[in-house]
């Protein structure tokens, strides 16, 4: 590797806000051609800028119960059932369970705000809005926050806990669940508040929030709507804890009025984007099935 390549990735001009929304041919071609350029920079930053024993992304960062619960099954899994205790059904089909450790999560956002203090160039979500302080999470994704340990630590929370416990809750996406996809996504009141009604372009979504205790906010409640009625079932996040839900639900943040929500929105689909037909049969599979690896090659593929 060249020595260098941050101060040359932090040179860069990042397209702008403009093209990227207008998906303009420069901006492809911006990722592109300096793909290599940024992950080194993303290597170098992680050896040279953070301080690797205050900034150790690793499984201590999550809630001790579900962490233990979880090692438990792996080790086996007929004792899953512990994990599933954790689990609060508020909706239909919607999970909410404590991620983070309320203490220790402070590690990743100390984390964090070195990673949008380091300047090297990252693609900010354009899904269906642009969030402007958000990143995409996944290697799949062009300009994608590729520091290793941050990887190592994503790829854990996808692999380790999210598709076993998606299996479990909802057996109909084993097969669907092979494919990763992550981002970030910051809410702040009048720059960017909330998310029109939609459904995810994944199997399942695991959304985690990354507020610290005390860091309060108003409004910015998920609205979940029941597939059959359409009724609404309001949910707001509490400090660390996530909801799991399968993709095809339509949901919508409301307007954030005060305060900031940080989150990391996690998906699992098949490949090249596959997903469960409606209707596909919830059949319970063995549960050694669920606590595995499906041992498939990232395809490249990413919805947006
Ligand atoms: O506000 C949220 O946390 C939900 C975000 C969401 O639905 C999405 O990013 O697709
Ligand atoms: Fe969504």
């Amino acid at each position: 590797m060249f020595a260098n390549q941050l101060q040359l990735a932090r040179a860069l001009e990042l397209p702008t806000r403009q093209a990227m929304l207008y998906r303009e041919q420069s901006v492809q071609h911006f990722w592109n051609s300096n793909t290599d350029l940024i992950t080194n920079a993303w290597i170098e930053w992680e050896t040279t800028s953070i301080d690797s024993s205050t900034f150790t992304l690793d499984d201590t960062l999550l809630d001790k119960n579900l962490r233990e619960a979880v090692k438990q099954a792996w080790d086996d899994p007929a004792k899953e059932l512990a994990v599933k205790a954790l689990l609060h059904e508020v909706a239909p089909d919607v999970f909410q369970f404590q991620f983070f450790d309320p203490e220790r999560r402070a590690v990743l956002r100390g984390y964090l705000e070195q990673v949008w203090n380091s300047q090297i160039p990252m693609r900010p979500p354009y899904g269906i809005v642009l969030n402007r302080r958000g990143a995409m999470l996944d290697s799949r994704s062009e300009g994608y926050l590729a520091a290793p340990s941050f990887q190592t630590f994503y790829n854990e929370i996808l692999n380790t806990y999210m598709r076993p416990i998606s299996r479990m809750l909802f057996p109909e996406v084993i097969g669907f669940d092979t494919q990763t996809f992550g981002f970030s996504i910051y809410y702040e009141p009048n720059i960017d508040s909330s998310i029109r009604p939609h459904t995810d372009a994944s199997a399942v979504t695991l959304n985690i929030n990354l507020n610290l205790p005390g860091e309060e906010f108003t409004g910015s409640e998920v609205d979940f709507y029941h597939p059959y009625t359409g009724d609404i079932k309001s949910l707001t996040f509490k400090p660390g804890t996530a909801m799991l839900h399968r993709g095809n639900i339509a949901h919508a943040a409301k307007p954030i009025t005060s305060g900031e929500r940080t989150n990391f929105v996690l998906w699992l689909y098949g490949e090249r984007g596959r997903l469960p037909t409606q209707g596909t049969p919830r059949i319970p599979v063995d549960a050694k099935q669920r606590w595995s690896n499906p041992n498939k090659p990232n395809d490249g593929y990413a919805p947006f």
